[in-house]
C-alpha cells in the first residue's frame, strides 16, 4: 500500500470510531496535514450528526467550510467532544511530535479542550525515541536568535524554517539531533525559552487513542 492510501485508512478507522459516539451537539477537534486533508472529506459525509468543529489551522477551517461543515471559533463552544489529527512521529505512550505543517499551538490549545484525543497516522511515524523528526518550535519573530541558543544550550539544532510564517504570525524552529528520552522534561524546558509560543511535543497532552495505519490493516494503541 502506497503511504497514502494507509492514511486515509486511518482517517476511515478514525470516522468508524467517532460516528458512533457523536452527540447531536458534539463539537469535532479537527487537526491539519495530509492525514487530516483525508479524515475533512470523510466527515464530510456525517456531517449531520454532530453540531460543527472547531479547526486547528486556517487551511483546515477553509476545507471544513468547502464540505458545508460549520467551523467555530474556539471560544464560541463549552468544549470539544473529540479531537482528530495526525502526527509526525508517536511513541509507545502516545507521545507526539506535531507541527510540520506549522499548526502546533492551534493543534496543541484544540488538544487541551478535548476530552478524547485520536491520533491518526501511517506506520512510518511510528518510533521507539521520538527526535528522529525535527521537533517544530513556534518562536515569536524578535526572539528568533535569542531562542536559537537557548535551544542549542539544550542541545539541539535548530535550523529556521525560512519563508512560513504561522498561522498567529509567528516563525518556526525545527530542532534537528535530538533523541527525547524524557519528553515531558523537554517540553517544559523549551517551553520556558522566553519567546518560545509552544514546541510541537505533545507529552503533557498524549494522544488517547493512535490509529495506525500499516500494510497488514489499521492498528489500535493506548497508551501503555
Ligand atoms: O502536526 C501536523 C501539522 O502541524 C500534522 O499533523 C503532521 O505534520 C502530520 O502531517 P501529515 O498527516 O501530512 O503527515
Amino acid at each position: 500500500m502506497t503511504q497514502d492510501e494507509l492514511k486515509r485508512a486511518t482517517a476511515r478507522a478514525a470516522i468508524d470510531y467517532i460516528a458512533p459516539k457523536l452527540e447531536a451537539d458534539g463539537i469535532v477537534g479537527v487537526g491539519t496535514g495530509s492525514t487530516a486533508n483525508f479524515f475533512i472529506d470523510m466527515l464530510a459525509e456525517i456531517k449531520g450528526r454532530f453540531d460543527g468543529t472547531v479547526a486547528s489551522s486556517e487551511a483546515s477551517a477553509e476545507r471544513l467550510k468547502s464540505h458545508g461543515i460549520p467551523v467555530y471559533d474556539l471560544n464560541a463552544v463549552d468544549g470539544i467532544q473529540v479531537y482528530v489529527d495526525g502526527a509526525d512521529e508517536a511513541n509507545a505512550a502516545l507521545e507526539l511530535i506535531k507541527g510540520g505543517g506549522a499548526a502546533l499551538t492551534r493543534e496543541k490549545i484544540v488538544a487541551a479542550c478535548s476530552d478524547e484525543f485520536v491520533c491518526i497516522a501511517d506506520e512510518s511515524k511510528w518510533v521507539p525515541v521520538l527526535g528522529t523528526f525535527p521537533l517544530p518550535v513556534e518562536v515569536i519573530p524578535m526572539a528568533r536568535s535569542l531562542v536559537a541558543r537557548e535551544i542549542v544550550k539544550l542541545g539541539g539544532d535548530p535550523i529556521y524554517r525560512q519563508g512560513v510564517t504561522t498561522d498567529n504570525g509567528n516563525v518556526i524552529l525545527d530542532v534537528h539531533n535530538l533523541h527525547i528520552t524524557q519528553p515531558r522534561a523537554l517540553e517544559e524546558a523549551i517551553n520556558n525559552i522566553t519567546g518560545v509560543v509552544t514546541n510541537g511535543l505533545f507529552a503533557h497532552r498524549p494522544a488517547d487513542l493512535l490509529l495506525l495505519g500499516t500494510a497488514a490493516g489499521v492498528k489500535t494503541f493506548t497508551a501503555s
